[in-house]
């Protein structure tokens, strides 16, 4: 279903949790505030299957750190049962060693793996956490377990801009089948970040000077390069982005039950956590989710907006 933008609606995004055991001096939280541990599964699932019913194709699982839920099996095992062909999750690798092969039995798709270095010191200094070496076995797990593609993320800074090229040589080593280059974006908790911003631009340059193919993604129109080793490189620019905000095709559902339309706006979403804490029954329920998830396509619109 398109907005009155003509962005189709595709992609629920939906924050499992607010609790995480990275301090990563950007966090932008999904633009989120608060320290709160989620909705029910059984809320999470129903809002998943009104979803689908309007044309929903893929669920993404964020947080947070989503592997901190306890029923993270249970909540994948009940979005596959909906008949989702496209369940992925966004982690920060730290428990993943132990959960890879539970997730894909589960049902989970895909995965990506936030990794900000390529150094225990640099690790250190972003996420405030001594656990390069773990995250690496976490990667490699998911890697046999099969949650492909694999796909890692950078978020470039200054911190870290100058391991860039580096940090490619390790995915291609590792065997990833994708990286995103990521640009620091002043969101919501992660605002107080963006003096650390650093400029993508002259990185993309040299990389689509040695690409052996260019090719841009449906969703927000991203560009990425494949890479004479068959890594691929996805460049996301994220920020006053007018066309990154014409292929917007998500949607979020907040840990404290809001359709947000918007990562960056708190102003337009649609709070549906009475229908949670409501007795009425699932039909029902799923009626007034519907209508909610109709009012949010309404009043959609992308933040970045080309100026007439
Ligand atoms: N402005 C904006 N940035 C986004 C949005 N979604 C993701 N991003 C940025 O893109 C980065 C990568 O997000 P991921 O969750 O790893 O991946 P994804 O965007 O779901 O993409 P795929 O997994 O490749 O389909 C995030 O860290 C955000 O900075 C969005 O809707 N708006
Ligand atoms: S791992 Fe993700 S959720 Fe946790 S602090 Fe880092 S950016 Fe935030
Ligand atoms: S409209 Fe733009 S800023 Fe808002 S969620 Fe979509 S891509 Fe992100």
């Amino acid at each position: 279903m398109n907005d009155r933008f003509g962005r189709p609606l595709e992609d629920l995004r939906i924050t499992l949790t607010h609790a995480c055991n990275f301090q990563c001096f950007f966090c932008h939280m999904e633009g989120e505030d608060g320290m709160e541990n989620g909705l029910k599964k059984e809320d999470i699932i129903l809002v998943a299957k009104v979803a689908k019913k309007i044309g929903i194709k893929s669920v993404k699982l964020t947080g947070g750190e989503p592997t901190l839920r306890r029923d993270l099996t249970e909540i994948i095992r009940g979005l596959k049962l909906l008949g989702y062909e496209d369940i992925s999750m966004t982690t920060n690798g730290f428990l993943l060693k132990n959960l890879a092969f539970k997730l894909k039995e589960a049902g989970l798709d895909r995965i990506n793996i936030s990794l900000h270095a390529i150094s225990r010191e640099t690790f250190k200094k972003i996420t405030g956490v001594d656990a390069f070496d773990k995250v690496i076995e976490g990667i490699k797990t998911a890697i046999n377990a099969g949650l492909r593609p694999i796909k890692l993320n950078f978020v470039v800074n200054k911190r870290n801009i100058s391991e860039t090229f580096k940090f490619l040589d390790l995915a291609e080593k590792l065997g990833v089948d994708e990286v995103h280059l990521i640009e620091l974006h002043p969101v919501g908790l992660g605002k107080k970040a963006f003096t650390e911003h650093d400029d993508l631009n002259a990185i993309e340059e040299q990389i689509s000077r040695v690409a052996v193919k260019k090719e841009i993604r449906k969703k927000h129109f991203r560009p990425r390069y494949v890479l004479p080793s068959g890594l691929i490189v996805e460049v996301i620019k994220p920020y006053a982005n007018p066309i990154f905000c014409a292929g917007c095709n998500r949607i979020r559902l907040s840990v404290d039950g809001k359709l947000k339309t918007c990562l960056y706006r708190e102003d337009n979403v649609i709070d549906i956590s009475d229908v949670f804490k409501s007795d009425f029954n699932e039909e029902v329920k799923e009626k007034l989710i519907e209508k909610a998830f109709m009012v949010a396509i309404a009043i959609r619109e992308p933040n970045f907006k080309y100026k007439l």
